[in-house]
């Protein structure tokens, strides 16, 4: 697939007040990023809670996700996989056509080694229905992968890219950007880093605090696409702090309740064993936006 590029925006999963997803907010809150230049979303990622949904609570999210992108031409990513190869290749196979890639996680808590990764990814292309996004979160994870290991995934058939989020900008970063496999995206997966990301050769971000500002993340991204550095770095440095903020707690508190203090979703609330941000954490983001809506040109 050709389309990981720009800013792809994980959504969070609303919550009505008797605790049942509210599906309408999500709806909207697809098509407001869309609307805002968003290249495409990501249903089921973290920032979805996706652990504390069911079944059927996730296939109700990727139906809705599924029709606002069809509606919008846009990509659709969905968060599937586990910590185990047959678990992953059953949730894999459940995906529909319309689905343009999947988002599936390192192998967590078992702590396979690099090898036993890469068997993982390449029995998970040979059957998955839908082209893998590598998700690289060691921090979530408890598995380190250096950039030969990625290069080995970005080699297999059917892997297009890896979301990578390392929590910085470390070596393996340089080394998996300066020498990257063909036809293989590296999206920023930590919102924070997304502007050096893209000034090293990263082809897009997939950020959930980019539902706050949307147009400015696209042009930012747009802006290092285009080369205008000097744009580029002033959008970087104005939205670093609105993703820091986002992230002062364990996501996607902090967002939730901005959402809900805009009047974007019902309520903040999110599923144990998450504990809802503090008002004070919401209230920091909060602050941040009035400055960032003067930013787009
Ligand atoms: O759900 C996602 O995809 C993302 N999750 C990350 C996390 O919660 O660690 C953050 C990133 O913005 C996207």
């Amino acid at each position: 697939m050709s389309a990981l590029h720009g800013i792809f925006v994980p959504l969070i999963t609303p919550f009505a007040t008797d605790g049942s997803v509210a599906f309408d907010a999500l709806e909207q809150l697809a098509r407001d990023v869309l609307a805002d230049g968003a290249t495409g979303i990501v249903a089921l990622g973290t920032t979805a809670e996706s652990a504390a949904l069911d079944n059927d609570e996730r296939r109700a999210v990727v139906d809705v996700c599924t029709r606002v992108c069809r509606e919008h031409r846009s990509t659709l990513i969905v968060g599937a996989g586990a910590n185990d190869t047959r678990g992953s290749a059953a949730a894999l196979a459940a995906l529909g056509p319309e689905v343009s890639a999947a988002m599936v996680p390192v192998p967590y808590f078992t702590r396979p080694t690099p090898a036993g990764v890469v068997a993982h990814f390449s029995a998970l292309a040979a059957v998955s229905p839908v082209p893998l996004i590598v998700y690289h979160v060691p921090y979530r994870t408890g598995l380190d992968l250096d950039a030969d290991c990625l290069r080995a995934l970005g080699g297999l058939p059917g892997v297009v890219g890896v979301k990578y989020s390392a929590g910085g900008i470390d070596g393996d970063a340089i080394d998996l950007l300066s020498d990257p496999p063909r036809d293989f995206a590296v999206l920023a997966g930590d919102d924070a880093f997304v502007s050096p990301f893209l000034a090293l050769g990263a082809s897009g971000g997939i950020l959930a605090s980019a539902v706050l500002a949307t147009r400015q993340f696209v042009e930012l991204a747009d802006a290092w696409s285009a080369g205008d550095v000097a744009r580029a770095r002033e959008l970087g440095h104005r939205l670093t702090p609105l993703s820091a903020a986002a992230f002062a707690e364990p996501n996607p508190t902090v967002i939730k309740g901005v959402l809900h203090a805009q009047g974007r979703i019902p309520t903040p609330d999110v599923r144990l064993p998450l504990l809802p941000a503090r008002q004070a954490s919401v209230d920091a983001a909060l602050m941040l936006l009035p400055r960032l809506a003067g930013a787009v040109q």
